[in-house]
């Protein structure tokens, strides 16, 4: 198995062999379907060919930006588009081009990967833990505006709907704006706003969007959605008041867009994709059954690709140290570090001292955003407490003030 990077002139190969493992048919980039793959970085892509040269296998990586916990906004790589012809499946293929992939990220300086898994099982043996999480809701619509706040006063603000071609700098600015002060949230690269590259509201499908203003007539959050028949579906509600520098939080504008969707006319239902996990949004509800949960799923994967540089870039909380053994099984490395959180900010150094928690790679990914708990992770059996303060203290240091959540697709 030869697995070599493309180039530009490789990017019709590449989606030709991409379609045929996911059994659909190839599009051109350039038309409706293929403009998700005009995004495509075709120097940091990667093909698998057979001695024969037959392609069979690619996988490719995106420069994003990822905020972590503490609002830190670090470089990431996206990877993508990976797959194995249906031909030469269970060969390792996948594991060929995973091995080589993260070698490459290494030497480029990388120390984090994320991806979206289209199946959860296949990505834990390569270091990837699920981090973050997020619910869709149906919303039986004529039983269900939201009730009046019983101990606050609504935000006044006003809601104005364009049409997503006439927005498209406002919410590609509020999304900027967003992602930045979201744990978890990733960057939208300029050029897929250009390219309309990716799933609504940045594709051009057609899709209203309610822009959110407030008292002072500023923009602080939207809501792109599309109704059919008698379901009107939002794709996602954006808010930049959602979390302040301080760290607390808001919900003001989110509400005034649920409460504009959920009042909508000649609607039946309503699904909102991508809700936070915590959120309080069906606890608004008049009735607390009509919001149903559809789905309630892992989102973005976190693969360390190297620990200290990687736990010493996100905001801690607490003063403490800890001591992680890490296991690595995929690149054969295993080691000892001590973390040592003082105000915030923690430095990461390997040690000799004992451990307190001994973990695979991917528990630690599962943990890097704080969108799960190390004693969680003991209680389900996969990290090892060397002793029975080890899971609380390291709750205490790895909690953040709030759940990360992402809701790019790439
Ligand atoms: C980030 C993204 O792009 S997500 C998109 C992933 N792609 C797809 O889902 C497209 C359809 N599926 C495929 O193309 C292929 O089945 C792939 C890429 C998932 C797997 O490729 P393969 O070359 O068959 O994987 P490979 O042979 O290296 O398998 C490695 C191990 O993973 C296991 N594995 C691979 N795929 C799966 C799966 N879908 N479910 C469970 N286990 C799996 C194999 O059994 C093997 O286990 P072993 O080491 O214990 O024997």
């Amino acid at each position: 198995m030869l697995i070599r990077s493309t180039t530009a002139d490789d990017l019709g190969i590449f989606i030709d062999t991409l379609h045929t493992a996911f059994g659909q048919f190839p599009q051109t980039p350039l038309d409706a379907g293929g403009r998700w793959w005009s995004a495509l970085e075709m120097d940091r892509a990667l093909l698998a060919l057979t001695p024969q040269t037959q392609p069979v296998g690619t996988a490719a990586a995106y420069s994003f930006e990822l905020t972590l916990p503490g609002q830190n906004v670090v470089p990431v790589s996206g990877v993508s588009a990976v797959s194995v012809v249906p031909t030469h499946r269970r060969q390792g293929v996948l594991t060929a081009l995973m091995r080589h992939q993260l070698t490459q990220l290494r030497a480029r300086g990388d120390f984090l990967a994320v991806l979206l898994a289209s199946e959860a099982p296949i990505y834990g043996r390569f270091g990837y833990g699920p981090a973050t999480y997020t619910t869709e809701l149906s919303i039986t619509h004529q039983h269900s505006p939201l009730a009046p706040p019983r101990a606050s006063t609504p935000e006044p603000g006003s809601i104005q709907v364009l049409r997503r071609d006439a927005a498209q700098d406002l919410i590609e600015d509020l999304y900027d704006r967003y992602r930045r002060t979201q744990p978890g949230a990733l960057s939208r690269p300029h050029s897929w706003w250009t390219r309309q590259s990716g799933q609504p509201p940045i594709s051009p499908a057609p899709r209203y969007i309610a822009l959110h203003r407030n008292r002072d007539g500023e923009p602080t959050g939207y809501a792109s959605y599309a109704l059919e028949g008698q379901t009107l579906t939002v794709d996602e509600i954006i808010t930049t008041d959602s979390i302040n520098s301080t760290g607390s939080s808001t919900v003001a504008t989110f509400t005034a867009l649920a409460r504009f969707v959920l009042g909508h006319d000649l609607v039946s239902t309503v699904v909102l994709k991508h809700v936070p996990p915590h959120h309080p949004l069906r606890w608004q509800l008049h009735d607390f059954r009509a919001g149903k949960v559809i789905d309630d799923t892992d989102w973005l994967w976190v693969r360390l690709l190297d620990i200290p540089r990687a736990l010493a870039a996100r905001g801690w909380s607490g003063d403490g140290d800890l001591v992680l053994e890490v296991q690595d099984p995929f690149l054969n490395e295993h080691a000892r570090y001590l973390l040592s959180v003082r105000e915030g900010n923690a430095e990461c150094f390997p040690t000799d001292r004992e451990a307190d928690l001994s973990l695979d790679v991917r528990d630690l990914g599962s943990l890097y955003l704080g969108g799960t708990t190390p004693s969680t992770l003991v209680q389900a059996g996969h990290i090892h407490a060397h002793h029975p303060q080890a899971a609380a203290r390291a709750d205490d240091l790895f909690r953040t003030p709030g759940a990360p959540h992402c809701l790019h697709w790439f």
